[in-house]
């Protein structure tokens, strides 16, 4: 079972990005994530893994509300970002993901410029007076993500038109456009190769000098190159959490040591 006080022994009060407490997740009858409680650091890489099915994605959906759109989903229990209720009444669910921006498996940009791809939230959100702040906003998110030597000579071609590498990046850059204080990333290296997985772990390493990452990954090594701390869910439960480097050395639960020496998955 999942010990709280490690965690809170571990971390200041202050360092608790999210908090999750007793979160339930229902799809129609089928009860997908169980009894989660776990506090996620802020400018820390967290990653969740665990066998196919066992509920990463569908916790990681709930940390920005994005089971809202699955209408069979029901959400239980509580999440907090920096101590506020995120599914209080009154939280605007499409405020709330400018805050926790979302990277998902496929790169998915918009069927428009890579300007505008970037531009998106930025103008939607209101963060720029003219088009020259705009301009700059566009320009430190596409070098947050990397990408800005790359495509700076060609920023009205289409983002559709890049390699798949560069367009999970342009992915990225419009997630930091919003100046978000969380990234959540679903399998964000799934769809490419090494070198473009290399690319994107080592931006995930400088994007948690900002803020918190949490990275769903089928990858134990992705998860032990870019994690400082790991969450393992077993069959909708979150088994064990902790240091990264515990998690693969010296895991708690029988289950996780399966998992991580290749028994189960
Ligand atoms: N939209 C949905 N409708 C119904 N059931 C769903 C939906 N999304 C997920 N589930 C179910 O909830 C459970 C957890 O799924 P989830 O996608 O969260 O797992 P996961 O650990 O992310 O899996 P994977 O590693 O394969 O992506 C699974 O049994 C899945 O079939």
């Amino acid at each position: 079972m999942y010990d709280m006080n490690r965690v809170e022994n571990a971390v200041s009060q202050t360092d608790i990005k999210i908090a999750a407490r007793g979160v339930q997740v229902y799809y129609g009858d089928k009860h997908a994530l169980k009894d989660v409680d776990v506090d996620i650091l802020d400018k820390t890489v967290t990653a969740f893994i665990g066998p196919s099915g066992c509920g990463k994605s569908t916790f990681l959906r709930c940390i920005n509300r994005m089971n809202d759109t699955i209408p069979i989903a029901r959400v239980e229990g509580k999440i907090a970002l920096d101590g506020e209720d995120i599914y209080d009444r009154r939280v605007d669910p499409v405020q709330l993901r400018a805050k926790i921006g979302m990277v998902f498996q496929k790169p998915n940009p918009f069927p428009k410029s890579i300007y505008d791809n970037v531009a998106y939230g930025p103008r939607i959100h209101g963060l720029s007076r003219n088009r020259a702040e705009l301009d700059e906003i566009v320009e430190k998110a596409l070098r947050g993500a990397a990408l800005w030597n790359e495509v700076k000579d060609r920023l009205q071609e289409p983002g559709t038109g890049l390699s798949g590498g560069q367009q999970q990046r342009l992915c990225i850059a419009r997630a930091v456009a919003t100046a978000p204080e969380v990234l959540l990333m679903d399998e964000p290296c799934s769809a490419l190769d090494p070198i473009a997985t290399g690319q994107v772990e080592e931006l995930i390493d400088q994007l948690r000098e900002q803020f918190s990452v949490v990275i769903v990954t089928h990858s134990m090594q992705q998860a032990a190159r870019v994690s400082q701390k790991t969450a393992f869910f077993h069959l909708g439960n979150l088994v064990e959490y902790g240091e990264t480097d515990d998690i693969f050395t010296k895991p708690q639960d029988s289950r996780t040591e399966a998992y991580i020496s290749g028994r189960i998955g």
